[in-house]
């Protein structure tokens, strides 16, 4: 069995990790943590939770956490993530760090966009991006994985391929992506609260999102070229999902039968990468709950452009999913144990 820890088991990630994990018949997860709530069993703070319901949520000790563990989850904030991963790496366990502090490779980036310095830059050349349908071979091997954003887990899967097979023109490329409430955590905040968010629909931190280096980074990376992009994010009322449209403009004579056979040629053995047929674009209730990306595409003949729609839920292949995914190729375990549901629908 491997065993494994979550740092921040009572927030939406650590929470999701535990349902994930919980049909998981490999792992047993021996430690959860949670400041506020220490010393108090699961089932008196989630009185639904049944598999772990007498697990004692300890505080964020690394010391007496790392001897009992292979591997730990860290679903804590960005900076306090990466001084709690560099204490467990040092005790010999492998971390999926869910937070952003290891998914950029230039610490510079880093500190001009999260506006901190970065806490130890000196171990993010140890991290691989955990995106496991371009690095799976880098995370098999990897002690130390940066699980990426949903916002560009969602905008990614569909890019990187048009822009490796060379079909899109790079600096054309906006993404217009909108996300459910859960995506910000489960602190509360002014933004977020029901009468802020109910029948409402808006933009924010437009051209300047944090997600934009990171998208940037891995674009840049498929393309073999230097260029940016525009990505701006909403908040939908709804709990979970994100759906991205991103507008891209076709290389001369690219058709849209080339568009999907890039697709298609990059995802068909793929367990959670779904291309759909002529005519069918995504829903976030198609997703909901699921390990998948579902795709969409169209080439609108008039602009020369392609529209390529993708959903994901923000909270499975957007963080605890991709990072259960990511922890059974670390582990050499099958890549889908824990991960075959189907959709919430509706
Ligand atoms: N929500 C989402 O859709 C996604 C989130 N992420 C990232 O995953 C991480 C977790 O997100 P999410 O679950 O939404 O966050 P939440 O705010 O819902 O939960 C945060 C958890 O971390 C604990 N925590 C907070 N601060 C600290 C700290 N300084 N040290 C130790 N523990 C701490 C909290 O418990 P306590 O305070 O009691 O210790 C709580 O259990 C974040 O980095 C987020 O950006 C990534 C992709 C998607
Ligand atoms: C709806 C909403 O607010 N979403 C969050 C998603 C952030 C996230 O997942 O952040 P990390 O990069 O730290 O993992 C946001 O836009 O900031």
């Amino acid at each position: 069995m491997l065993k494994v820890a979550i740092v921040g088991a009572t927030g939406y990630t650590g929470l999701e990790l535990l349902r994930i994990l919980a049909n998981h018949p490999e792992v047993e997860v021996v430690s959860v943590t949670s400041r506020e709530k220490a010393g108090q069993k699961i089932k008196d703070v989630f009185p639904f939770e049944a598999r772990f319901a007498d697990l004692v949520f300890e505080k964020p000790d690394v010391e007496n956490i790392a001897p009992r563990v292979d591997l730990v989850f860290l679903c804590v904030p960005h900076g306090a993530a990466a001084i709690t991963a560099k204490a467990f790496l040092e005790a010999g366990v492998k971390v999926i760090d869910l937070s952003a502090d290891f998914r950029l490779k230039d610490s510079q980036v880093y500190e001009n966009w999260y506006k901190t310095t970065h806490p130890c830059p000196e171990i993010i050349e140890q991290a691989v991006y955990g995106l496991p349908e371009v690095y799976r071979e880098e995370i098999k091997k990897s002690s130390l994985v940066a699980n990426p954003g949903c916002y560009p887990t969602a905008s990614l899967l569909p890019l990187i391929p048009l822009l490796k097979e060379g079909l899109i023109e790079p600096q054309s490329i906006i993404i217009d992506a909108k996300s459910g409430v859960s995506g910000a955590g489960r602190s509360a905040k002014l933004r977020l609260i029901f009468c802020e968010v109910n029948e409402d629909f808006c933009a924010y931190n437009v051209a300047m999102h944090r997600h934009t280096p990171e998208i940037e980074q891995e674009l840049n990376l498929a393309a073999g070229s230097s260029f940016s992009i525009n990505f701006t994010t909403h908040l939908v009322p709804m709990s979970r999902g994100i759906l991205a449209t991103s507008y891209a403009s076709v290389k001369e004579g690219v058709t849209e039968k080339d568009l999907r056979g890039a697709l298609s040629g990059a995802y068909s053995k793929e367990p959670f990468v779904k291309v759909l047929e002529e005519g069918q674009y995504p829903q976030t209730a198609h997703v909901k709950g699921t390990n998948l990306c579902v795709i969409g595409l169209k080439l609108d003949s008039r602009t020369r452009r392609a529209i390529i729609i993708s959903a994901i839920d923000n909270l499975v292949k957007g963080a605890s999913g991709q990072a259960v995914q990511n922890m059974n190729i670390m582990a050499g375990f099958s890549e889908t144990i824990a991960l075959e549901t189907r959709p919430l629908f509706p």
